[in-house]
């Protein structure tokens, strides 16, 4: 596998990345099964992985021959994804080869800026960064700080938009737009194939789709509710 930066930007254009992680307290909860999954997305071709959590990281990357995008969730409110310099320079000596970062525009715990992060890392460890933004300012700013992939992860999710069914398309679009030549990961509530055509189509330079391939118990919760059999 190629590790050099310009080459993991170029191996996504066009392709599938997948997220695979299991939520604190869950039955599939733990770093070796969440590996497991990475290597089964692998066979089916996913271009790279994304997951979360030191030691998930750490046996992905020793797991599976593709890119591993790293985070390090730290609760679920605020700022929460890869929130600190502590917890960036964790991700990145786990071996992950791109380090995804809330680079939305809240003030962060440690009172680092998005931009600290992205010099930290490409100086210290050499490592691509992705920016999960949640808005179009935010997304323009990272690209500015020096992001090498920036991502739509966080649309919905904090006070920017409103959550929309799928993918938020408009803002996908929007981003493209703004920021033309830069590779833009279209990223949350990507949940069909539709789904993840129209984000190509919108312009993104990768698709990254977690539930809808990686999560049971929602794809399980889908059916019974659908079927009204819950
Ligand atoms: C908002 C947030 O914390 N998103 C997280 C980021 O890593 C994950 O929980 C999502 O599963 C991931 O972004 C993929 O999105 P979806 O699971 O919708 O395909």
């Amino acid at each position: 596998m190629t590790t050099h930066p310009d080459d993991i930007v170029t191996a996504l254009r066009g392709r599938l990345v997948v997220s695979c992680q299991a939520y604190p307290g869950e039955p599939l909860r733990s770093p070796e099964v969440m590996a497991a999954v990475a290597a089964a997305v692998v066979e089916g071709g996913a271009a790279a992985v994304r997951v979360q959590g030191v030691e998930d990281v750490r046996a992905a990357v020793e797991r599976v021959d593709v890119p591993v995008v790293g985070l390090w969730k730290d609760g679920d409110a605020g700022v929460y994804i890869t929130p600190t310099l502590r917890h960036a320079r964790a991700v990145a000596e786990a071996g992950a080869h791109v380090v995804a970062v809330d680079a939305t525009l809240r003030t962060r715990q440690d009172g680092s800026t998005f931009a600290d992060t992205v010099r930290m890392l490409h100086e210290e460890h050499g490592v691509l960064v992705m920016a999960d933004c949640d808005d179009l300012a935010s997304a323009v700013a990272a690209a500015e700080a020096g992001a090498d992939l920036v991502g739509t992860t966080l649309a919905g999710y904090t006070a920017a938009r409103p959550r929309t069914e799928g993918p938020d398309l408009e803002l996908l679009r929007e981003v493209t737009a703004a920021l033309p030549g830069h590779p833009v990961v279209a990223e949350g509530r990507i949940h069909t194939h539709a789904h993840a055509a129209a984000a190509l189509a919108a312009g993104a330079h990768a698709v990254c789709v977690g539930t809808a391939i990686t999560h049971p118990t929602s794809l399980t919760r889908w059916f019974v509710d659908a079927m009204g059999a819950g």
